[in-house]
């Protein structure tokens, strides 16, 4: 990470760069599976965060940074807000959204467009009064007359004081590049945080979990709850005359229950192999290497429910 900029003596600020270098803190907030997500990606233009039609995919505070012109994008992505149930897993994904929403240079505060219901809510009122925060309202492209929103808009700007509204698909390019634009504005003229060409400040060991993780969810569908997980065990790089670069890891993924355990392997192995193998292409393209990848599935009831056990499996 460069945090001394080029041209300034390393103290961030106010003060003006040579380059007239923008960048700060973009946090992305929303209660699960209004597309958060899919958003970060498209903003820093590679996948950095997963997705999956399963709410509460993203279960960790990621940065994604994009680097364009004289301004760098810190994104910072944030767990679906959890309001059901409260187990310590929840209790720990909630302390991540309340931690990032004050420390930022801009909240872009994302809803379904059209909707707002008590789960948006719950997000709203962790917003800091200070911060701008721009409307995000996502999934444009599932609202089919535009002319409805009038009334629903209005009644948003009622909920908070939004700096602007953004009627946006995440998965439509035009509209990021012009988010990206509008979201330019609020980021102080400071040295960049990050060389021009970082993509993440996530290890690729944290990645490789993130990716098998993603694929899990994507090959079982609905059927496996929320409550499995993936431990990356080993990760590493080892010499290969023939490969410039070569990692070997091991992986477990975590379920609670013997049911769950033989949805993952599949008949005959099949749906695990499937799993390994996309991951495994995935992470051989991402970090431009052959990748020999392990999965093996283990039962462990009630983790979700146990503080220590959602710390030893990495959620703060
Ligand atoms: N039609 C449509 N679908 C979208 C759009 N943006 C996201 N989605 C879909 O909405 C679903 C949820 O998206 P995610 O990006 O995983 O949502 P999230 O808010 O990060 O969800 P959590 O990780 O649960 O907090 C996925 O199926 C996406 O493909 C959009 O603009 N239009």
């Amino acid at each position: 990470m460069n945090t001394e900029g080029e041209s300034t003596g390393g103290e961030a600020g106010a003060q003006a760069t040579a380059g007239g270098q923008r960048c700060g803190l973009v946090a992305i907030v929303g209660k699960p599976n209004v597309g958060k997500s899919t958003l970060l990606n498209a903003l820093v233009g590679q996948k950095i965060s997963i997705t999956s039609r399963k709410a509460q995919t993203t279960r960790h505070r990621i940065t994604g940074v994009r680097t364009e012109g004289n301004t760098q994008y810190v994104f910072v992505d944030t767990p679906g807000f959890q309001t059901r149930h409260s187990s310590a897993l929840n209790r720990s994904l909630n302390r991540a959204v309340t931690g990032v929403v004050g420390d930022v240079d801009l909240v872009l505060f994302v809803v379904e467009a059209g909707s707002f219901t008590l789960g948006d809510a719950k997000v709203l009122a962790l917003l800091k009064p200070d911060i701008p925060a721009l409307l995000i309202a996502n999934k444009l492209d599932l609202v089919h007359r535009r002319g409805e929103l009038a009334p629903w808009l209005r009644d948003m700007q009622q909920r908070h004081p939004f700096a602007e509204f953004m009627p946006i698909s995440a998965k439509q390019p035009k509209d990021i590049q012009r988010l990206l634009e509008v979201c330019a504005k609020y980021l102080p003229e400071q040295p960049w945080f990050y060389e021009a060409d970082e993509l993440t400040d996530k290890s690729e060991r944290f990645m490789a979990g993130e990716m098998i993780r993603e694929k899990l969810f994507r090959f079982t569908g609905d059927e496996l709850p929320y409550t499995s997980t993936v431990v990356v065990e080993k990760f590493e790089e080892e010499p290969s005359p023939k490969f410039k670069r070569m990692v070997r890891i091991a992986a477990t993924v975590v379920v609670e229950r013997d049911s769950h355990k033989a949805m993952v392997i599949g008949d005959g192995g099949e749906k695990l192999k499937r799993i390994g193998t996309e991951a495994r292409q995935e992470l051989e393209q991402l970090f431009d290497a052959k990748v020999f990848l392990q999965i093996f599935v283990k039962v462990r009831s009630g983790w979700a429910d146990d503080e220590a056990r959602v710390r030893s499996f990495g959620y703060e």
